[in-house]
């Protein structure tokens, strides 16, 4: 099959955090054209880049890595502005006196963990020990002095009985620099824009809508997320209500600043440039 037969597969990252974009994502309307793939930010980053997978939420850094294949969805991210809930950091001592201690770091994230880079290296003037593991936060502990994990890895460890210390680092972010944080962007390879570019029009308003309609009708992916997660409807209803979908000035503002930083300390090869997708043009915003 070619490029222009074969359905337009989009990633789907496996956490909460993403629910309310595809929630009521009409799926059924886009039948024989579109695919679902279920996968972890990493896996999904990949996905991408090989050309796997043509469009989704990926996370912001790799847009950062692989800016010239792909543009972004205005409207769609996954952002904050302070805490986040599910990008936590959990330490054995104080941030300030993490020096040359040993941490943890989940092999499902790109942006969360190049972001404890920059705040412990810019804001606090630490270079830790890093060494990649799975998102287990006893097992992490056993031989480390802190841990980072993400999405409902970090939101499950955070209702145990741990005894550590945890910094959110969606606040973290905040104090030092006043600005939102986006940790995923909603990218689109160019070949894909190019070959369908009216199929990623319609996607991308079939996204907005289940965006709108998910915030202002929480509470059927409340009740799910209780169910298969755990937890309260409380809690889920303020962790949606808490995390911002949009991508907009704002959100363009605090990410750009997270990727000068990030080239600043050699975790990006290139400044990045924020390419942002509309019907008729991709105008470069930052
Ligand atoms: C808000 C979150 O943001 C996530 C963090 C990502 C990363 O660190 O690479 C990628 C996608 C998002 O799922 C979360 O995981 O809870």
């Amino acid at each position: 099959m070619n490029m222009m037969e074969r359905p337009v597969r989009i990633g789907q990252i496996d956490y909460t955090n993403v629910w309310p974009v595809f929630y009521y994502f009409p799926l059924a309307e886009f039948q024989g054209t579109v695919e679902l793939v279920h996968q972890v930010p990493t896996s999904l980053n990949k996905a991408m880049a090989e050309g796997d997978v043509a469009m989704g939420p990926i996370s912001a850094f790799s847009y950062g890595e692989h800016f010239k294949d792909y543009v972004l969805y205005p409207d769609l991210s996954v952002s904050a502005l302070r805490d986040v809930k599910s990008l936590l950091f959990f330490h054995r001592k104080p941030l300030d006196e993490l020096d040359g201690a040993h941490i943890a770091l989940p092999t499902t994230s790109a942006t969360t963990v190049n972001l404890l880079k920059i705040i412990l290296q810019k804001f606090y003037g630490l270079k830790p020990r890093y060494t990649y593991a799975a998102p287990s936060l006893s097992a992490m502990m056993e031989s480390m002095d802190a841990a980072l994990l993400i999405g409902d890895d970090a939101i499950r460890a955070s209702w145990t009985d741990h005894g550590y210390m945890v910094t959110d680092l969606g606040a973290e972010w905040e104090k030092h620099t006043g600005l939102w944080m986006t940790f995923a962007v909603w990218a689109i390879r160019k070949d894909t824009l190019q070959a369908k570019p009216e199929l990623v029009s319609r996607i991308h308003e079939a996204f907005v809508q289940s965006k709108v309609k998910s915030l202002a009708e929480p509470e059927g992916m409340v009740h799910e997320a209780k169910e298969r997660i755990g937890g309260t409807e409380d809690y889920w209803r303020s962790y949606f209500a808490n995390l911002c979908y949009d991508f907009g000035p704002q959100q363009w503002e605090g990410l750009s600043a997270y990727y000068q930083y990030a080239w600043e300390l050699g975790l990006l090869d290139n400044k990045v440039p924020l390419q942002i997708w509309s019907k008729d043009s991709v105008v470069q915003v930052k």
